[in-house]
């Protein structure tokens, strides 16, 4: 059994597409359990089916989340011959190891780490095809520096202009290679991946301006977890991996999630009230974590015990100018802060975000000017001065993309007059009970058919 929830049916119990009408609300209070993380999930998938399932037994990935990019994992993984149960919420992987099926055709959804880390394991087959059905989200993403990385290690490679739908066939023996880390460190990883499964390892180098270290240092963490021999210099220009190793473990856990929980952290410092975030485990290697020093710093007041953190909204929030490549999937969540503190704060360095589900530098400066913010950009930052008030009272793109409607949310939370999110379903992709838990510290929404216009 592949799909998380029976057909129609999601997790949320809302429809398949949906708009969000988000009602101002006065305070926020309760407690909650941060969701599984995403970065986790899609790697210890991937792991647990690179795992040779009859020499070393099924992997159990205890606590998956349960969005949309996990699903896509779960079934390319599937697709590609592994058994894959979801047991309550554990996924129990009986893995192929380093023999995914020939002629497969896989459609890992918008997930973009789950296509890039795909792509490099399909060195290992013959004749994998990649399509997506988002051509204008996922299908405008760049693969060119990953697929040119195999083709220089011997696969043969085709693509649409370096864009899906893909082809790759291996054999590939390892070796030598330089990889751009440039525009995306999902490249990069998806070599990792791939690399102990090769007779000749590979000893890689990251070339370019390296972006996203934290999501690299997520891979070789899980790459440890596994039982991977792996060395890297301190910048992680340089990464050898061993050939001829075997992914190996029993029972992985994923941890709580730190890009998402980033959002509700946000909500709850710009709002009065009280919230609780547990499952949020202080040594994390998600650079996401920074929200809570950033909001810190922002003036928020966020008190941790343990894996809990509780923040007492409504402290005035002031600007802040920092380098957002640490904490690139909390960038949106911060800029609802950045909306509502006072001054210009600015985040650098952030270039990848134009590289996402939508453009999150060009995208964000339209949605925040039409919600009366004064916002500019440049090639690689993004600049927000704060406003006491917003009106709200008017219909905002979500730009199919999950981490613009979380930060379109929050503003509506704290805006005068309800603000209406298009294309809300696409929250899905990360964080699918989202507006559930809002609603459990006291938001209000309402979900309307989609407004295509
Ligand atoms: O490796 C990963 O799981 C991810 C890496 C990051 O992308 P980039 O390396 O493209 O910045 C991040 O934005 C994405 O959500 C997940
Ligand atoms: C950019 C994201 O994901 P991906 O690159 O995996 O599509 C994200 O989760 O914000």
């Amino acid at each position: 059994m592949t799909a998380l929830h029976p057909p129609h049916a999601h997790a949320d119990g809302l429809p398949d597409t949906f708009d969000v009408r988000v009602h101002p609300a006065r305070e926020l209070r309760g407690t909650l359990r941060a969701q599984p993380s995403k970065n986790y999930t899609t790697r210890y998938l991937l792991a647990a089916a690179l795992t040779q399932a009859s020499s070393n037994g099924p992997v159990r990935v205890v606590g998956v989340a349960q969005s949309e990019d996990a699903a896509a994992m779960l079934r390319c993984l599937a697709d590609w011959g592994a058994g894959t149960e979801l047991v309550g919420e554990d996924a129990v992987i009986r893995g192929f190891g380093a023999g995914p099926a020939a002629g497969v055709t896989l459609n890992p959804g918008n997930a973009g780490a789950v296509a890039r880390f795909l792509m490099g394991v399909a060195a290992l087959t013959t004749d994998t095809t990649f399509v997506t059905d988002y051509p204008d989200s996922l299908g405008k993403r760049p693969q060119g520096d990953l697929l040119e990385a195999l083709g220089r290690l011997g696969a043969r490679v085709s693509s649409d202009g370096g864009r899906l739908p893909v082809q790759i066939s291996g054999p590939v023996r390892g070796g030598s290679v330089e990889v751009s880390a440039e525009k995306s460190s999902q490249y990069a990883s998806a070599l990792l991946f791939l690399a102990p499964l090769l007779p000749g390892g590979l000893d890689l180098r990251l070339t370019g301006d390296i972006k996203s270290h934290a999501p690299l240092r997520q891979t070789l963490d899980t790459l440890a977890t596994f039982a991977i021999k792996a060395s890297a210099n301190e910048d992680l220009s340089r990464i050898r991996v061993p050939g001829g190793q075997k992914y190996m473990a029993e029972r992985v856990l994923v941890p709580g999630d730190y890009p998402g929980s980033a959002a509700i952290l946000a909500a709850a410092a710009i709002l009065p009230g009280e919230v609780r975030l547990g499952n949020l485990r202080e040594n994390d290697l998600q650079g996401e974590r920074d929200a809570v020093a950033v909001l810190r710093e922002m003036g928020a007041d966020i008190e941790r015990t343990g894996d809990t953190l509780t923040v007492r909204g409504g402290q005035p929030l002031k600007a802040v100018t920092r380098d957002g490549d640490g904490f690139t999937d909390a960038v949106q969540a911060l800029s609802a802060a950045a909306a509502c503190a006072e001054g210009e704060t600015t985040w650098k360095n952030v270039s990848t975000l134009r590289l996402k589900e939508c453009d999150r530098i060009s995208d964000t400066r339209r949605e925040l000017e039409q919600l009366g913010l004064s916002v500019s950009e440049t090639g690689d930052s993004l600049s927000i001065t704060g406003t006491p008030i917003i009106a709200g009272g008017i219909t905002v793109s979500g730009h199919g993309d999950h981490r613009m409607i979380m930060l379109l949310t929050v503003l509506g939370l704290r805006a005068e007059r309800p603000l209406r999110i298009t294309g809300a379903h696409h929250i899905r992709k990360s964080y699918p009970l989202f507006f559930r838990h809002l609603e459990e510290l006291g938001a209000q929404f309402e979900y309307l058919p989609t407004d295509t216009r």
